[in-house]
């Protein structure tokens, strides 16, 4: 076993992963990285309201399903961090939050983890939150630097996750300092891993956006979910960027800042070509009328991180006011369009687009 991770990092890579890790908490709560050209695309988008809900807003149900799981709302707390000290007292956080709303959770990417299993604790929440719909988080690219199923596996096993994300960030990797770029073949090894893999697998961008193509191509590969982590919110080229010691690569970092499919796009896109596969929608979701609106549009659930980010790292009243205010802004919406349900938002006319 030692032999085998000696052989797929050194103690130098290790280390190195730690510090991104660390970098990537630092940066995106220090700097500005958020999209501001590039939009999520929700603003051409305008809920019906209804004068006359004939509902009674105290009976509101903002609960679902997903993976057979049921949840409180339509939440995830999308993939975020693991590996250093700060990492893991945000994901305690996040765990105990997930778990007293009954909200989904992802956590970081576990490389670190697997170059360093002493950085493991630092993931291991599943103790904290026994019921609640938990993702294990791989960069898909690895599966070309020698992981393979047994990687995955231990992922898996370390958070008795439902599921394991794999985690496509083809622009981040460019720019990132050393990134692993080889992306080639990487699709017929994402279809064996989802054949052998006795949990699901999702296949997630990181705010770049997953096209109709695209998602059609995961879909026949096998992969159970698409979380379309789309552009208009945390913008990792704008993260690797402010990372970079080189100037002419923070140049290549700030030249594709916006880059990326509108979250908006990518959900309705994909949402055309499968009327089945459920879709998380991430990527620039800020408020409960976001979350709505992407519901509206055909997702399953919403993941947001940075929000939940900022607030972990404030304190754990500071992440209850911020579900307590997605929740409550979610229930408005329903109520003034009136419907007691999140079914009744994919009526048609609920949602249109602004055409003025
Ligand atoms: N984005 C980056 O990380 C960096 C960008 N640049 C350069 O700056 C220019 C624009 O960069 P680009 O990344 O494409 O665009 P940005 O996303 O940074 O900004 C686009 C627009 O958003 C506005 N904006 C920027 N920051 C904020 C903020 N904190 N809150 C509200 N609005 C904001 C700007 O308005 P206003 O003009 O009023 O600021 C601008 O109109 C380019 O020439 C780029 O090369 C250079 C270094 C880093
Ligand atoms: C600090 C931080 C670390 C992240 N690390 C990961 C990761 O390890 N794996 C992953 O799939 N996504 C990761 N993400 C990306 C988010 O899951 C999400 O796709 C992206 O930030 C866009 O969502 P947002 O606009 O709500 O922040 C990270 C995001 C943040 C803020
Ligand atoms: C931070 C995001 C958005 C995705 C993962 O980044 P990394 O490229 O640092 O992840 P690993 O290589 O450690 O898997
Ligand atoms: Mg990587």
């Amino acid at each position: 076993m030692l032999n085998q991770i000696a052989e797929k990092a050194t103690p130098e890579q290790a280390t190195l992963t730690q510090t991104r890790k660390a970098d990537h908490l630092r940066v995106c709560l220090e700097e500005d990285v958020q999209f501001h050209q590039t939009t999520n695309g929700l603003e051409r988008y305008r809920f019906t309201h209804c004068c006359l809900p004939e509902i009674d807003r105290s009976e509101i149900d903002l609960s679902t399903t997903f993976f057979q799981k049921k949840l409180g709302a339509p939440l995830l707390i999308s993939s975020m961090t693991g590996g250093t000290e700060q990492a893991k007292m945000i994901n305690y956080r996040l765990a105990e939050i997930a778990q007293h709303y009954r909200i989904a959770m992802g956590v970081g990417s576990q490389r670190v983890a697997i170059e360093n299993p002493q950085v493991a604790p630092t993931f291991a929440v599943r103790s904290l939150a026994p019921d609640i719909l938990l993702f294990a988080n791989l960069g898909a690219v690895q599966l070309n630097y020698k992981y393979g199923i047994d990687e995955c596996l231990r992922s898996v096993d370390l958070l008795e996750a439902d599921a394991l994300i794999l985690h496509l960030n083809p622009l981040q990797e460019c720019i990132q300092t050393n990134g692993d770029t080889n992306f080639r073949g990487l699709l017929a090894k994402i279809a064996t891993l989802c054949q052998k893999l006795p949990v699901p697998v999702i296949a997630k961008e990181v705010g770049n956006g997953i096209s109709a193509q695209m998602a059609e191509k995961l879909i026949e590969a096998g992969v159970s979910a698409i979380d379309v982590a789309g552009a208009g919110g945390t913008s990792w080229a704008k993260v690797e960027s402010e990372r970079a010691s080189e100037p002419r690569q923070r140049r290549l970092g700030t030249t594709f800042a916006n880059w990326g499919l509108p979250t908006a796009e990518c959900v309705t896109a994909v949402r055309a070509i499968s009327p089945q596969i459920p879709i998380i929608a991430s990527g620039g979701l800020r408020n409960g009328l976001d979350v709505t609106k992407v519901i509206a549009l055909g997702a399953d659930l919403a993941g947001l991180a940075f929000p939940f980010l900022k607030a972990a790292v404030e304190s754990e009243t500071a992440l209850s006011e911020l579900v307590e205010d997605l929740l409550a802004e979610m229930t408005t919406v329903l109520f003034c369009t009136g419907n007691a349900t999140l079914a009744g938002l994919r009526t048609p006319g609920v949602l249109e687009r602004v055409t003025f």
